[in-house]
């Protein structure tokens, strides 16, 4: 260690969180958040899309959130604007003791690892890429993006997540699948099985326990950091190699209810190429004290209704992510969805409503399901 460099312990390990889109990272993330046993967190949210659903869902568990808004990190033309969210945080009022960076799910996290190994904060070190894997999707997540292989790669820790969703005999499957593709990259990241993200905190922070961290980000390929490099060279040019260049998505914000079995009709029949949902649906009279935050991954759905704040605005907010998908029809068809505003028969009768909220229940997580 150069003797000029402060003493380790005060260095705050810095760690990567990345994954697919709807992988389960912001599910780890608040199982981290609320299992912290004492220690200080420090979050930054790299969202896609232009509402920030990730940042929301995590605010309120921690004090020192920063996202960083609109736009894919790891296209920054320059790691200043990290840089600055890194010295907020390790600003002495903030006394934190890690801090998690959770990229988009269409990010390379390569490019954040090597921001951070550049970064000449005094007071970070890299702590390490966890890379969560949705075992239910493994497969046909890899067949469309084989540079998965790449990023499981250059993973500290793979968190194969989901595992209810598979059999015991698939899951074996899977992670000898997990662990051969993170071996390609000479190191053997540890693979982990998980269920809603829940892995022990201490895997992450406690420095003692990964005296290899920065072994291992060395541990990145020249390739993987000419790849990163020729891509900031070219500017937009080199954006097109990354993983989201193939994605549009739609922001949909409303601010009258949705009426729930059109908008039902709409996710039912939803496009295939539309990979990811998530966000908040008011549904008005169909249900006044709660939101109904959405989740859909893949042909997964799940609603989870939770009680509007007093101050809340009632509004519905998603973000809508995928391929091949025509983001401005898409947004015509949920505009198609709203509750009339002219009150009519339907929306002045309790009976009716509840009627009309059979099809969104029938997604509602039972209670003990995320026990
Ligand atoms: N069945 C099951 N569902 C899970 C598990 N972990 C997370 N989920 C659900 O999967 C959905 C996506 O989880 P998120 O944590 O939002 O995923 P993400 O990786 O942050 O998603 P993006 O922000 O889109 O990249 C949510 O509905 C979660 O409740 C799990 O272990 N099993």
């Amino acid at each position: 260690m150069n003797p000029s460099s402060p003493p380790r312990k005060q260095q705050i390990p810095v760690i990567v969180l990345a994954g697919f889109l709807g992988s389960g990272k912001t599910t780890l993330l608040n199982h981290l958040l609320r299992n912290r046993a004492g220690n200080r967190i420090g979050v930054i949210v790299n969202d896609f899309g232009a509402i920030e659903i990730d940042a929301m869902t995590v605010s309120g568990q921690v004090g020192s959130t920063v996202s960083l808004g609109n736009g894919c990190l790891c296209c920054a033309v320059d790691a200043s604007e990290l840089d600055t969210f890194l010295e907020t945080l390790t600003g002495p009022a903030a006394r934190l003791d890690v801090i998690v960076i959770e990229a988009s799910g269409l990010a390379e996290p390569q490019e954040l690892v090597r921001m951070l190994l550049a970064s000449d904060n005094p007071h970070i070190v890299y702590g390490g890429l966890v890379e969560v894997v949705d075992a239910a999707e493994f497969d046909a997540t890899r067949e469309r993006h084989p540079e998965i292989d790449r990023h499981l790669a250059v993973a500290d820790l793979v968190v194969l997540n989901k595992t209810d969703r598979v059999g015991s005999e698939e899951r074996a499957r899977i992670l000898d699948a997990v662990a051969a593709a993170g071996a390609l990259g000479g190191g053997a990241p540890a693979v982990i099985g998980a269920t809603y993200g829940r892995v022990d905190p201490e895997l992450l922070f406690d420095p003692a326990l990964r005296p290899d961290s920065e072994e291992k980000a060395r541990q990145l390929t020249f390739e993987d950091l000419l790849l990163a490099e020729r891509d900031e060279e070219e500017g937009d040019a080199g954006h097109a190699h990354h993983l989201h260049a193939a994605y549009d998505s739609v922001s949909f914000t409303a601010d009258v209810p949705m009426n729930p079995r059109r908008l039902m009709e709409f996710l039912d029949s939803r496009p295939q190429g539309l990979y990811r949902i998530k966000g908040f649906v008011d549904f008005g009279m169909g249900d006044r004290a709660n939101k109904y935050v959405l989740h859909a991954v893949g042909r997964f759905l799940r609603f989870d209704p939770q009680p509007w704040k007093r101050d809340e605005p009632r509004r519905t907010q998603l973000v809508l992510i995928g391929s091949g998908i025509a983001p401005q029809a898409l947004h015509k068809e949920l505009a198609d969805c709203r509750e009339n505003t002219a009150p009519g028969p339907d929306t002045t009768q309790d009976a009716a409503h509840e009627r009309s909220m059979w099809g969104v229940l029938r997604y509602v997580q039972r209670p003990g399901d995320d026990a």
